[in-house]
C-alpha cells in the first residue's frame, strides 16, 4: 500500500477513492476507524471513511489517529486527510484539530490546505474558496444544516481552528510550476508557517501541486489534490497504470433512493425524479419524532411500490423549512432523527430485497452505511465527478452510490442506473 487516506465523511471517501481509481491506483474504501492490529485490504491506496466532520472534536481526533495508525501499519508512505471541497467545519473544528493531531503523529513540518475541485466548481484564488462563480459564503453552503459556511477565506477559516501559523501560495507561483511552489513552501517554512493554503483553479494546477507535495508526509484537502499523487508513485517506479472500471455488475433485486441531503443540487435531482414519475415519499423529522412515521413504515411503503422505477424516500427540504424544524427540535436532534430513521430503513430495505441503492448526503450516507453494516467498498464506475457506484465487498450483497449533497447533474437519479449491468 502506498497512500493512506483519512476521509471525514462517507461521500467524501468515495469521492477521493474514485479520484485515485481514475488516476490509476487500485483503491479500496473501509468504513470506520480500524481497530488496533486489524489488517487492511490489499490495494495501492486505502481510504478510511470516518464520520468525523461533525462529531465532537476529541472523538474526531481519536478516530483519525486510529485510522492513521492502521494505514501506517499497512505500509502507507503518505497520508491524505480528505475533507470537504467546501471546507465544511465550524470554528471549533474539526479540520484544524484533526490536522494538528496528524501533523504531530507524522512529524510533518508542513501540510497544504487545498480543497479545490475544479470539476465540481470549487476553486481557490488569493486563498478564497469559490463555489462556481461565487465565494463559499455566498453559496448555498451558507445554509448547510450542520456546518453553515459564513466565510470564504481559507487562511482565516483555518486560523480559527488551529494555533499553527497558516501561509499562502498564490496563483502566480502555481502557474510557475512545481519547483516554484516548492521554493515558496521552503520560504514559508522559514517564516514559521505550518499550514499552506494553495491557490488552484484547474486540474493542471492540481497536477502541479501534486508534484510539489510528493515529499510531504501529510496532505490535507479535497479529492482534487489526490489527482496528481498516483503519477508521483508511478514516477518513483512503485505503481503500474491500470484502467478504471466503466460498468458494474449488480446483484438481482430492487432499486431505490434515500436522500437526507438538503443541498440545492439534491433538491433539484429530487424534483427531476418526481417529475419522471418515481414513486416518492417525503420523510418529516417532526413526524418521525412523534412516532407517527417509523422506519418500518418507510420500508413497507418502499417495498410496496411497483418495481419498474426506483422508489425515493427523502427528508430533503429547503432552508426555510429546515430552519423551522431545527427551531422545534434543535439542529443535532433534527439531523440525528432523520439519520437514525434512514439507517434502520436501509437495513429493512436490504432485508426486503433491495440490492441497488443511491444515497444522497454525506452524513446520511454515513448513517445508512452503518445501518447496513457495510465494512468495505470497492470503487466502480463514475456516475458524475466525485460520485462512483461502489460494490459492497464486506457486508450485504448490494451496489450502492453515496452522493455528496452538492454533486451531480439534475438528472443524476435518473441516469445512474444505466452504468449497472
Ligand atoms: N428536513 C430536515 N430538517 C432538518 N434536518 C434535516 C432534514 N433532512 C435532513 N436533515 C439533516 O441534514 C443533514 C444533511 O447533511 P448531509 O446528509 O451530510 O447532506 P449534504 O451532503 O447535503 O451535506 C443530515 O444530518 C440530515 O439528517
Ligand atoms: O469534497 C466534497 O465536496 C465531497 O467529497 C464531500 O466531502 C461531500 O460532503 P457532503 O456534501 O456532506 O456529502
Amino acid at each position: 500500500m502506498l497512500l493512506g487516506v483519512i476521509a471525514d465523511d462517507m461521500t467524501g471517501a468515495t469521492d477521493v477513492a474514485l479520484m485515485l481509481n481514475r488516476a490509476g491506483m487500485r483503491t479500496v474504501q473501509v468504513i470506520g476507524a480500524p481497530s488496533a492490529g486489524a489488517s487492511l485490504p490489499d490495494a495501492d491506496a486505502v481510504v478510511v471513511a470516518l464520520k468525523s466532520r461533525t462529531n465532537p472534536v476529541a472523538e474526531a481526533v481519536s478516530d483519525s489517529l486510529a485510522a492513521c495508525e492502521a494505514l501506517l501499519a499497512a505500509g502507507a508512505r503518505q497520508i491524505l486527510f480528505k475533507y470537504c471541497s467546501t471546507f465544511d467545519s465550524t470554528a471549533e473544528g474539526n479540520i484544524g484539530p484533526v490536522a494538528d493531531a496528524l501533523m504531530r503523529r507524522l512529524g510533518a513540518e508542513m501540510a497544504i490546505i487545498c480543497p479545490a475541485f475544479p470539476a465540481n466548481g470549487r476553486s481557490i484564488y488569493q486563498g478564497y474558496l469559490f463555489v462556481g462563480a461565487v465565494p463559499l459564503h455566498e453559496s448555498s453552503m451558507k445554509d448547510h444544516p450542520l456546518t453553515p459556511m459564513r466565510d470564504s477565506n481559507l487562511m482565516r477559516l483555518m486560523g480559527t481552528q488551529t494555533k499553527a501559523p497558516v501561509g499562502h501560495v498564490g496563483y502566480a507561483t502555481v502557474l510557475a510550476g512545481a519547483e516554484a511552489v516548492k521554493a515558496r513552501f521552503a520560504a514559508l517554512a522559514g517564516e514559521g508557517a505550518r499550514y499552506v493554503v494553495t491557490d488552484a483553479l484547474t486540474n493542471d494546477d492540481l497536477m502541479v501541486l501534486g508534484e510539489a507535495v510528493a515529499g510531504h508526509v501529510l496532505l490535507t484537502g479535497g479529492s482534487g489534490i489526490a489527482m496528481g499523487l498516483p503519477r508521483n508513485f508511478r514516477e518513483a517506479g512503485l505503481l503500474r497504470q491500470r484502467a478504471a472500471p466503466v460498468s458494474l455488475s449488480a446483484p438481482k433485486g430492487r432499486a431505490g433512493i434515500i436522500s437526507g441531503s438538503c443541498s440545492t443540487a439534491t433538491r433539484g435531482q429530487i424534483k427531476a425524479a418526481i417529475a419522471a414519475g418515481f414513486p416518492a415519499l417525503k420523510v418529516d423529522p417532526l413526524t418521525l419524532t412523534a412516532g407517527t412515521q417509523t422506519a418500518a413504515m418507510l420500508a413497507a411503503w418502499a417495498l410496496a411500490q411497483p418495481q419498474d422505477k426506483p422508489f425515493l424516500l427523502y427528508s430533503s427540504d429547503d432552508p426555510t423549512e429546515v430552519a423551522a424544524i431545527q427551531d422545534k427540535l434543535g439542529r443535532d436532534k433534527a439531523g440525528e432523527t432523520v439519520e437514525h430513521a434512514f439507517a434502520e430503513t436501509a437495513r429493512l430495505l436490504a432485508d426486503g430485497g433491495v440490492s441497488k441503492l443511491l444515497v444522497a448526503g454525506g452524513e446520511t450516507s454515513g448513517a445508512v452505511v452503518q445501518g447496513l453494516g457495510i465494512r468495505t467498498l470497492e470503487i466502480g464506475p463514475e456516475i458524475d465527478p466525485g460520485v462512483p457506484w461502489t460494490r459492497v465487498v464486506a457486508g450485504p450483497d448490494l451496489v450502492i452510490a453515496l452522493k455528496s449533497g452538492n454533486f451531480g447533474t439534475p438528472d443524476f437519479f435518473l441516469k445512474a442506473w444505466a452504468l449497472l449491468d
